[in-house]
């Protein structure tokens, strides 16, 4: 098939949106070498609220739903094409329309840990502040080092970085994922395997966002899912879609694949403060993806009844 149109890739203008929506692009001129221009794909910068929002943790304010809002309108109202996206950020359900049908080669999804003198997780002192404000860390760190102590720490990558050398907090913990995105690998002090620190889900995904109806670009994106990448996600979403209850609650999920044609998924719910930690884990075949995180889901919505905590769930 040749592409006649000129399509438009809508993302946030952050570096590293920025950088997963060149990625994308590449990727589609690369697979599509003679039937498609660069001069028809058109990168197009949309602003969101999350974007403006740099100084209140982002759950007071409204949620994941922040960062996407304004693009999946831009998609709605055919301002742009498709979108791309950071996996990790994106609600369980999206809106009527869209599809999400396209996901990249996922990238490793550990957490790397960076600590400004240089210290290991195991290593920080007593007292020592993380600066994180992912619930997922913060309750995780606690749970492994209840003598440490976590603070919220936002903005861009950049910007946490910038932060931790002025010395507003001891360590913080980002995605590999992102940094190496960004050239920015150089600062990392320890990479955390997931044992330690079971990564949110989808961390590491970039998935590209469409208009249902829109078979064309269907057919432009086809070539560069990566099937496998699409159903550890699926998976891992599918767990987290149980849980939604509340996005207060700490989760992490991970799917990986084994055998090469199974998908083992661990997943965790964690209280606030680290105090609590219940672990779920299974394994199914690749195509019962969705199947496997849902009863990895229940599982651990089981147990935290059974804890007799709320979770919010
Ligand atoms: N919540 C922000 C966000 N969304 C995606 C990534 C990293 C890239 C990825 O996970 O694919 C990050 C930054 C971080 O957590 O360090």
């Amino acid at each position: 098939m040749t592409f006649v149109k000129k399509y438009r890739i809508g993302t946030r203008g952050s570096p590293l949106a920025l950088a997963q929506a060149e990625e994308t692009r590449t990727r589609l001129l690369e697979a599509h070498k003679d039937a498609l221009d660069p001069a028809q794909l058109e990168i197009v910068i949309i602003k969101t609220t999350g974007d403006q929002i740099q100084d209140r943790a982002l759950r007071e304010v409204g949620g994941k739903g922040l960062f996407v809002k304004e693009i999946e309108e831009a998609l709605l109202s055919n301002k742009i094409d498709f979108a791309v996206h950071s996996m990790k950020d994106m609600e369980t359900r999206l809106p009527s329309g869209l599809v999400i049908d396209c996901i990249l080669p996922r990238e490793d999804a550990r957490d790397a840990f960076i600590s400004a003198t240089g210290k290991s997780l195991a290593e920080l002192p007593a007292g020592a502040l993380v600066g994180t404000s992912s619930l997922r860390r913060q309750a995780q760190v606690l749970n492994r080092r209840p003598d440490l102590r976590v603070g919220i720490f936002r903005g861009s990558v950049q910007t946490r970085l910038r932060k931790l050398a002025e010395g507003q907090a001891a360590a913080t913990m980002l995605a590999l994922a992102g940094l190496k995105r960004l050239g920015n690998e150089g600062v990392i002090t320890e990479l955390l395997n997931v044992e330690d620190m079971l990564p949110a889900v989808a961390q590491g995904a970039i998935g590209i966002e469409r208009r249902e109806a829109d078979e064309e670009v269907a057919t432009l994106l086809a070539p560069i899912n990566d099937s496998v990448s699409q159903s550890r996600i699926s998976c891992e979403r599918a767990m987290l879609e149980v849980l939604d209850g509340s996005c207060h609650t700490p989760i992490a999920g991970y799917a990986e694949l084994v055998d090469g044609n199974s998908l083992n998924l661990q997943a965790s719910l964690l209280a606030e403060d680290g105090s609590i930690r219940l672990d779920a884990g299974g394994r199914g075949d690749i195509a019962d993806a969705v199947k496997l995180g849902q009863d990895i889901g229940h599982n651990l919505k089981n147990q935290a009844r059974g804890a007799n905590m709320s979770f919010g769930l």
